[in-house]
């Protein structure tokens, strides 16, 4: 075996343990829906303390990302991927045998500030590996592994039917044992890191930046290109997020007359596309050698797909299509497309950045969709009440693909793709 092919084959080791890594921490963040209706049976928690713990993931990092992705540059992917999947560990024991609904919240707080940095030092492990051939595929395959743990979690009272027969307290030892799991991997691959770690502060890729100085003052020097990747970040994402995992299945049900299963599985196909399509269409990006057209039609499908559902009487699954290849596309291309937007040692504070702006969309989307609602008295007897929540879902998504545009007009040529390092 050739240096060359000894060093692909371990980058795509690095890909693999860094997606089962992923596996079992996306598994963690999902872990709290399926036991909702057990803890509130069984421990008495009302909605708001439910909603409250998964909250309470997103509020600190709105600030914390982006110290997380500092810390990832200063400190290296391996490094930060070991030490935040020991406190997603910790955070993930503390809600699975905390002993009243503070603790749990805790833990879920302390998973929280663990998971999202986790998320970014995975990103940027596999942009460590595969600085030029293949990084929108690799990168698609951890982010797809990752949404496969998901669908696990959204799967396991079926798969550990018996676990959640004995009570709320066993699905989520379950899912500190996929920490756990989670933790282990992330310590083989930082065992497996530290030669190639060593050559790249030889080559002054990592190291170097310990004495660089703070990175806050390199932000203001990224380029037109990362800002309107940004903008699109926190739109595109605060649709997906709040209109998908919050409020798709009651729409569904009130607005289509699909019933709860139905609905349900209408918005978990989504999802499972994702996990085969996402590696997919970063393959075909790194073949095509383009991303930001790919980019600007990933975002323009999300509009498509809202004006479907609140203008027509189309089957869902014209929108279930829709949303689903855009829901692959964008993401496999939006982190790869970053990383040649800014220099390797500031990519981690370039996706802080992003997730910082992103976590703060989301909860904002959250919380404006919700109130919409309430205002217009959306309900099964009152569809119509939907349609601020579409209008502004629609609006968010509209400003989102006039962010692509200006992205691929700025950035998108070959060559300016090509030519990394713009900040
Ligand atoms: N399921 C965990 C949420 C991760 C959110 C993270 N900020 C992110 O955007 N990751 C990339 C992705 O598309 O999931």
């Amino acid at each position: 075996m050739t240096d060359n092919n000894s060093g692909r084959a371990t980058a795509w080791l690095v890909c693999l343990l860094v997606a089962a890594a992923l596996y079992g921490n996306y598994y963690v963040y999902d872990s709290v829906g399926p036991v909702a209706d057990l803890l509130q049976q069984q421990r008495g928690f009302s909605d708001t303390q439910i909603g409250m713990l998964n909250a309470i993931y997103n509020l600190p990092n709105i600030v914390l990302i982006l110290v997380g992705g500092v810390l990832v540059d200063r400190f290296g992917a391996a490094r930060m991927t070991l030490w935040t999947a020991a406190l997603c560990l910790a955070g993930a024991l503390l809600t699975a045998f905390g002993p009243d609904f503070a603790s749990m919240a805790a833990g879920r707080l302390l998973f929280g500030i663990g998971a999202e940095t986790f998320s970014i030092a995975t990103v940027v492990a596999v942009a460590d590996y595969f600085g030029k051939r293949d990084l929108a595929f690799a990168i698609g395959v951890t982010l797809s592994v990752g949404r496969l743990g998901s669908f696990s979690a959204d799967m396991s009272p079926t798969w550990f039917a018996s676990s959640y027969a004995a009570g709320w307290q066993p699905p989520l030892m379950i899912a500190a044992a996929f920490a756990a799991s989670s933790f282990a991997v992330a310590l083989v691959y930082w065992w497996i890191d530290r030669a190639p770690a060593r050559e790249r502060a030889a080559q002054g890729i990592v190291a170097a930046k310990a004495n660089e100085g703070f990175a806050w003052r390199d932000m203001l020097h990224f380029g037109k290109a990362y800002w309107y990747l940004l903008g699109l970040c926190v739109l595109w994402y605060s649709v997906m997020m709040a209109f998908r995992s919050t409020f798709s299945i009651k729409y569904f049900q009130h607005a289509h007359g699909l019933d709860l299963a139905t609905a349900g599985e209408m918005n978990s196909y989504v999802f499972l596309a994702a996990v085969f399509a996402t590696p997919a269409f970063g393959w075909l990006c790194d073949r095509v050698g383009r991303y930001a057209p790919f980019l600007a039609f990933g975002a323009l499908l999300l509009p498509i797909a809202m004006a479907v559902m609140a203008l027509t009487q189309w089957s869902l699954w014209w929108s279930t299509l829709l949303i689903g290849v855009s829901f692959s596309l964008v993401p496999a291309v939006m982190w790869p497309l970053c990383s040649k937007l800014v220099r390797p040692n500031r990519f981690g504070t370039a996706i802080g950045l992003m997730w910082v702006v992103q976590n703060a969309g989301i909860g904002g989307a959250n919380m404006l969709a919700g109130w919409l609602n309430s205002r217009a008295g959306a309900s099964a007897q009152n569809p119509a009440g939907y349609d601020s929540m579409m209008l502004f879902f629609g609006i968010c998504s509209v400003l989102g693909v006039v962010c692509a545009l200006l992205l691929w007009l700025t950035a998108g040529r070959r060559d300016q793709e090509a030519a990394t390092h713009k900040a």
